[in-house]
């Protein structure tokens, strides 16, 4: 997949394209991330990208030709591209989301800083907005580059166990519920042991115990995802599950 990052920062790519899986993902080929800085379109001695309102208000706009200029040159990088704008107006980012934006060629995505950009460049250029939560920030960079990482591990063949990842019928990705615990050596620590069901050697019973422990701390701490999953359609084994661990949860 290829992705521009409109951004006043491009140094901020540094986060993505130099540490862990979504570096191993430019470097395997699987994702590239540019930068284009609208600074490097204006037309003015103080490479002016921002003005003030009309109507008066704090802050300052981010001007429109320097965006559209940005904007040509990246889609001269990626090609044809779903254009994303981060901003706190936009419609959250769920995994369903970023499962969706990973089939896609190439993304441009746009950082907006100061109050956001001229309302004429969104609604000209704009796909769609999204946030990655109701706060504000000072820039789209960290919003943007949390959606590269949320889309490039789920790229094929980026994560080193995307197939069991994709086995994994509740692995809590995209599914609506929460993960469940994970232990590894030593078996045991400051009194406490991992539990005797994973090192049983019993697939079967690791994966029941698996999704009960699943079902058990959505209910816990996100009811909200059941009610979705429930919505969804789920097995009766869930159900059974859920109930066994609530009546354990309540003794
Ligand atoms: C109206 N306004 C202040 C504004 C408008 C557009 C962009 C920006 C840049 N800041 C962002 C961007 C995204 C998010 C998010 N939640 O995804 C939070 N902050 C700010």
């Amino acid at each position: 997949m290829r992705i521009a990052l409109m951004t006043l920062f491009p140094e901020m790519t540094g986060l993505v394209t130099g540490f862990g899986v979504t570096r191993r993902a430019i470097e395997n080929g699987r994702l590239s991330l540019e930068a284009v800085n609208p600074r490097d379109f204006t037309d003015d001695r103080h490479r002016t990208v921002d003005d003030r309102p009309f109507g008066g208000g704090p802050g300052m706009v981010m001007k429109v030709e320097p965006l559209e200029r940005a904007l040509s040159a990246a889609r001269e990088r990626v090609g044809p591209a779903r254009v994303i704008y981060l901003s706190p107006q936009g419609r959250p980012l769920t995994q369903r989301k970023a499962q969706e934006l990973a089939a896609e060629p190439a993304l441009i995505l746009v950082a907006g800083r100061y109050e956001g950009v001229d309302e004429r460049f969104i609604e000209a250029r704009v796909d769609e907005q999204i946030s990655i939560g109701d706060y504000v920030l000072s820039g789209g960079e960290l919003p943007a580059l949390v959606l590269v990482d949320a889309v490039a591990r789920l790229l094929p063949g980026v994560l080193g166990h995307q197939d069991s990842a994709a086995q994994d019928s509740f692995s809590g990705e995209l599914e609506n519920l929460l993960d469940c615990p994970h232990y590894t050596r030593p078996e045991e620590h400051l009194g406490r042991v991992v539990p005797e069901v994973l090192r049983s050697g019993d697939h079967e019973r690791i994966r029941r115990w698996r999704l009960k422990q699943a079902l058990g701390r959505t209910w816990r701490w996100r009811p909200d995802l059941l009610e979705a999953r429930r919505a969804s359609g789920w097995t009766e084994e869930e159900e059974r599950l859920l109930n066994e661990y609530i009546g354990e949860y309540e003794q």
